[in-house]
């Protein structure tokens, strides 16, 4: 007798490679929403009143509800209601959130109802600003289940297939979305006149995520009916239950991996704030325009390496390997900032240390997600990917505070930063040392939790080391 084997969606190549374009497209578009108004900061300034403090606050608003407990919820929504349900809400918050972003900024907010009595308590945030935040935290809560959901639908389409891979070119196709929005904004604004415009553009695109998500769920159902699921939770047999969440937080590698996720981005995502910055204070005040054209080539090395790192990952294993190094170049980077780049003003350091730190971006990120599938049991991997998300949003929101703080006191007897106030001057020769030595401190507790993966790793076989394709 012979025995049929039924093929699925996902083993047909151009079908998975199909699905991961649709649902990465959604976190592009939504990746550009998220800094479509970082390099506007002087523009909202003239144009609507925002202080730097202000601006502060509506960046931080992008986490705030995560970080009260949304994402915990996220996980419980993803396990319980599956991709396509979560999905689909996801880029609906995103759409709703960046849709309120635009009224707030556009031209026919300031005069309404709403704007004035906005305007009559906090006073030294404006209306704009309040709104925009309100937004922006809507537009958080789903960019950051979106994100956790992609990963959970690459793992099941992916499962035993190029999963290292596709998460990879998920999160480099994101990344392009952060370098083109950065080159787009300040174009787009000029020439519209208005900040209004950008993030006008952004919501549209946001708009389409919400679209070819959309198309990606009828693939989707379509493997469910291929699977015998029967699309409330797609990828496993047993109900998930939320007494299933203590499993997660009583795991002692959960919490490893949670730790160095948190441990690690608060050295890169805060970074990458001050990156700029730090570059025009320790190579004597070059233009920012010239030190963010060192600067991008961060996320845009991290973009082109991260896809052969998790091919790598996919064929060849080590991947706790691979969490070392980064956290290793990781130290490595920031203490040349801190110690060598002052001393030297080199332009060739500040460039191979920057290329050095994209490659470290590609290291972790490329090991790090794929490895959670292999630590977690796939009924709670969607709360398991939320959960480290919510310890990782933590971090995300406070240190960016804890840094400005150190900025300023470091700096608060530095006698060129003094002069340099007192002449009104735009440009501050701010010394970033001891900003930068928090974040080697944060590499450094990285690496000790890396190492110590490595070695549970080693002990209980969870396959970290091992290969996602099996020859
Ligand atoms: C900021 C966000 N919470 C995050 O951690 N993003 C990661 C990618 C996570 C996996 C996405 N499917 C990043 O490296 O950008």
């Amino acid at each position: 007798m012979t025995e049929t084997i039924q093929k699925r969606i996902n083993d047909s190549k151009a079908m998975r490679w199909t699905a991961l374009i649709l649902i990465a497209l959604m976190m592009f578009f939504g990746y550009m929403f998220v800094d479509v108004m970082s390099p506007l900061q002087s523009l909202v300034e003239q144009e609507r009143g925002w202080s730097p403090s202000v601006f502060g606050t509506y960046a931080a608003s992008e986490y705030l509800l995560n970080v009260f407990g949304f994402l915990i919820i996220a996980g419980v929504i993803l396990d319980k209601c599956g991709i396509r349900f979560t999905g689909e809400l996801s880029a609906s918050m995103m759409f709703i959130g960046a849709a309120i972003k635009f009224y707030a900024v556009s031209d026919w907010f300031p005069g309404t109802g709403l704007a004035t009595w906005l305007d009559s308590w906090w006073i030294t945030m404006p209306a704009s600003a309040k709104l925009a935040s309100f937004g922006f935290m809507i537009f958080g809560c789903g960019c950051e289940m979106a994100g956790t959901t992609v990963s959970k639908a690459i793992a099941k389409w992916f499962k035993g297939k190029e999963m290292a891979l596709a998460m990879g070119l998920e999160m480099a196709i994101a990344r392009v979305g952060v370098f083109a929005i950065f080159s787009i904004s300040p174009i787009l604004a000029e020439k519209m006149g208005s900040i209004a415009a950008p993030v006008g553009f952004c919501t549209a695109l946001v708009f389409i995520g919400l679209i070819t998500y959309t198309v990606f769920t009828f693939m989707d159902r379509k493997l469910d009916a291929q699977l015998g699921a029967d699309g409330s939770n797609e990828t496993s047999d047993e109900e998930f239950k939320v007494a299933d969440l203590k499993n997660i937080l009583t795991s002692q590698i959960f919490w490893v991996v949670a730790l160095l996720c948190v441990l690690y981005y608060s050295a890169i995502f805060p970074f990458q704030r001050y990156g700029a910055n730090m570059l025009q204070c320790n190579l004597d005040g070059i233009s920012p325009a010239a030190a963010s054209n060192i600067f991008r080539w961060f996320p845009i090395g991290a973009a082109v390496i991260t896809p052969f790192l998790g091919s790598f990952l996919d064929h060849k294993g080590k991947g706790a390997t691979m969490l070392m190094w980064g956290a290793i170049l990781l130290i490595a980077c920031h203490l040349i900032f801190a110690f060598v780049l002052p001393a030297t003003h080199s332009h060739v350091i500040a460039y191979s240390t920057i290329v050095l730190l994209g490659i470290s971006f590609a290291l972790v990120p490329a090991a790090l997600w794929p490895s959670v599938p292999k630590i977690i049991d796939e009924k709670v991997l969607g709360s398991a990917y939320c959960l480290i998300f919510w310890v990782q949003n933590i971090g995300l929101c406070f240190v960016p505070m804890l840094i400005g703080s150190v900025l300023a006191s470091s700096n608060a007897n530095n006698p060129a930063v003094i002069a340099a106030k007192e002449a009104g001057d735009e440009f501050i020769p701010y010394n970033y040392t001891m900003p930068l030595v928090i974040f080697a401190c944060f590499g450094v507790a990285a690496l000790i939790l890396a190492i110590y993966l490595k070695a549970i790793d080693r002990k209980n076989h969870f396959g970290l080391e091992e290969p996602n394709i099996k020859a």
